[in-house]
């Protein structure tokens, strides 16, 4: 069986407060956008396998969050079957783009296809929130607006499909945990959850990520690829949660064919 992965981005993205877990509260519109992984599970094995292509994955492979999805449906279903996993990375890693999360996500909803398991969607949820905060999102895979850590969701009436987007990864990997750690929490000064529902066109110079202050500021290249979208005629740009991954939303078709540096990643989706 084999499944697809994808990748997500954040549209507007608040964090309010410290919680007293460690983690933090937050705000934020999760979007799915089709820029994969191959995630593919062979059964009959006899011993748990992982092996991955494309992208190297950091880590050995108990730290998979693929292997690690799998380890926590076998504490509840022990008769689980040992599987062979293949994962085909593509979806750029540390970029705020939650393919890990994604991997995780898909894996466990395959294994629950797979063997019959018969968890209903909530459970999913669960067991994904336990892998990681952004991994509740990719079991629903829509629109969502979020809070807590991301777990709460409520899906939303927004239709991109009317836009082309760019993405574009420099490469630099930003570690989520640094990220969190260089922000105050604070309430949004405006309401994310009613401009989601306004025009694309009226985001620009209002919506805002909280993680770019401190990321553009170890980071400046990333500011400079984001003025580049708008130069080049994106209606709203926006680093994608803790980045480093950049994104611009352009009129259908009309993304201007800008000269990024070679090593960059650019995903166009039209
Ligand atoms: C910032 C966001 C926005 O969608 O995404 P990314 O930019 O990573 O894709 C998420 O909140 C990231 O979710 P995720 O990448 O799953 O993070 P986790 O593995 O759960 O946590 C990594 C570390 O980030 C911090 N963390 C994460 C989430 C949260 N709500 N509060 C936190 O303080 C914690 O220090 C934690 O140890
Ligand atoms: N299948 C996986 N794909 C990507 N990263 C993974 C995976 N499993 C574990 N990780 C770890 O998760 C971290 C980043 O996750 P990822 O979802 O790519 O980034 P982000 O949280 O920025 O969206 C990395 O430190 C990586 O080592």
């Amino acid at each position: 069986m084999i499944v697809f992965p994808n990748c997500k981005i954040n549209l507007g993205l608040h964090i309010t407060r410290k919680r007293p877990d460690g983690f933090h509260d937050l705000e934020t519109v999760f979007y799915p956008l089709p820029v994969t992984d191959a995630l593919e599970v062979l059964s009959d094995s006899t011993a748990l396998q992982f092996e991955s292509s494309g992208i190297a994955v950091p880590g050995n492979t108990a730290d998979n969050l693929c292997v690690k999805a799998f380890h926590l449906l076998q504490q509840d279903f022990p008769a689980l079957p040992l599987v062979n996993i293949h994962l085909l990375k593509n979806i750029p890693i540390g970029a705020g783009l939650g393919g890990g999360s994604s991997d995780a996500a898909f894996m466990l909803q395959l294994l629950n296809q797979k063997f019959q398991l018969g968890i209903g969607e909530a459970a999913l949820v669960d067991y994904a929130a336990r892998l990681g905060s952004d991994c509740p999102f990719f079991i629903v895979n829509k629109p969502c607006y979020a809070t807590g850590r991301g777990e709460i969701m409520e899906t939303v009436a927004l239709d991109l499909s009317g836009y082309s987007f760019l993405l574009v990864h420099p490469g630099i990997h930003v570690n989520t945990g640094w990220a969190f750690q260089q922000l105050t929490p604070k309430a949004a000064t405006y309401s994310l959850r009613e401009l989601i529902g306004q025009p694309v066109e009226t985001w620009k110079g209002i919506m805002t990520n909280d993680f770019e202050a401190p990321v553009f500021q170890a980071h400046p290249v990333l500011a400079e690829i984001k003025e580049e979208m708008y130069k080049g005629g994106a209606v709203y740009a926006t680093m994608s949660g803790s980045g480093s991954a950049v994104l611009g939303i352009f009129p259908k078709n009309k993304i201007a064919d800008i000269l990024w540096d070679a090593s960059y990643r650019v995903f166009t989706i039209r």
